[in-house]
């Protein structure tokens, strides 16, 4: 396991609200990432200051083991703003081209196999684009750029359905044949959930939880019965949420289960169901865990 990026005890407050606390962030090579967070937990601010735009109170940046100085970027990296800033006089083409200028790896063929799949007139200039038609821009030089690592911010907002798909679609299939280490930062939970392979996620500036996202899936789950029965059942496990019901309980855990616990529900004929990762992330925020 090779590490991409690591971030130590980064810290940044603006005033007295922290946008960033003690955290701690690890990126592997060759993994995608979902960087999970509500408006204003800090993801933005984090993938600014990876890409050398805001500098931390406390705390360093290494890109392949090395620390990164004030203000400087990580070598082959592409960075997808949530607001692209290009020149609206610019045409489509041209903004391609730049942006391939700076990332080695750029694959043209591949460039105007996504124009085709977003259908997006190269030759259209910036400013006659919708504001969902811009931000594909960005995502055509994410994909295109092919960079190691590659960071995007919210990358299908202002997407319709069909775009966002052909994103995620466009972006697995790329990865297959040529793996990266990729960070996408959002908080549509659920659309993530089968792209990443990996979570971060963010709450007020600091870290709640990573993990791999087959680990969620396989210890995220839903627990109803009678309430003595969960709450014997969930005793010794990690509880995120609970809700009463009449004489009934639901809880949330976050906690693999093995052979005995199911047989144990099944003798306090309690209820097992999965939580969407949509779910598992509401519980976890509102625990505050
Ligand atoms: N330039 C700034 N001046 C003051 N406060 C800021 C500034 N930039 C960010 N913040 C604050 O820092 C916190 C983190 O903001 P940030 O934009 O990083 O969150 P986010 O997770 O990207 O949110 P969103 O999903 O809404 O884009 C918020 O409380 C925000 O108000």
């Amino acid at each position: 396991m090779s590490i991409v990026l690591t971030c130590g005890n980064l810290n940044k407050k603006y005033g007295p609200t922290y946008a960033l606390r003690n955290l701690d962030l690890q990126l592997e090579e060759n993994v995608i990432y979902g960087l999970l967070g509500r408006n204003g937990a800090g993801k933005t601010t984090l993938l600014n200051m990876i890409a050398g735009g805001i500098f931390p109170d406390y705390g360093t940046i290494e890109v392949r083991g090395k620390k990164l100085g004030r203000g400087e970027l990580p070598k082959d990296f592409c960075y997808v703003r949530e607001k692209n800033k290009y020149f609206g006089g610019a045409r489509v083409v041209e903004i391609l081209q730049y942006a391939a200028n700076f990332h080695p790896n750029w694959d043209w063929t591949f460039a105007h196999e996504l124009l085709q799949t977003f259908q997006l007139d190269p030759h259209k200039k910036i400013r006659q684009l919708s504001r969902g038609t811009e931000s594909i821009v960005g995502n055509i030089i994410g994909l295109a750029s092919r960079a190691p690592l590659t960071l995007y911010d919210e990358p299908v907002l202002g997407l319709d359905v069909l775009m966002r798909e052909r994103f995620y679609k466009s972006l697995l299939e790329d990865y297959a044949n040529h793996p990266r280490t990729i960070l996408l930062s959002t908080h549509l939970i659920d659309e993530i959930a089968p792209v990443a392979e990996k979570v971060y996620i963010i709450e007020a500036g600091s870290l709640l939880l990573h993990d791999e996202m087959e680990q969620i899936r396989m210890a995220a789950y839903l627990i109803r019965g009678n309430s003595e029965a969960v709450a014997s059942f969930t005793a010794e496990k990690r509880v995120l949420h609970t809700e009463t019901y009449g004489r009934g309980t639901l809880a949330a855990i976050y906690e693999k289960l093995d052979d005995g616990d199911m047989q144990q529900a099944r003798e306090l004929d309690i209820s097992i169901e999965n939580l969407t990762l949509q779910k598992f992330f509401s519980y976890l925020i509102e625990g505050g865990h």
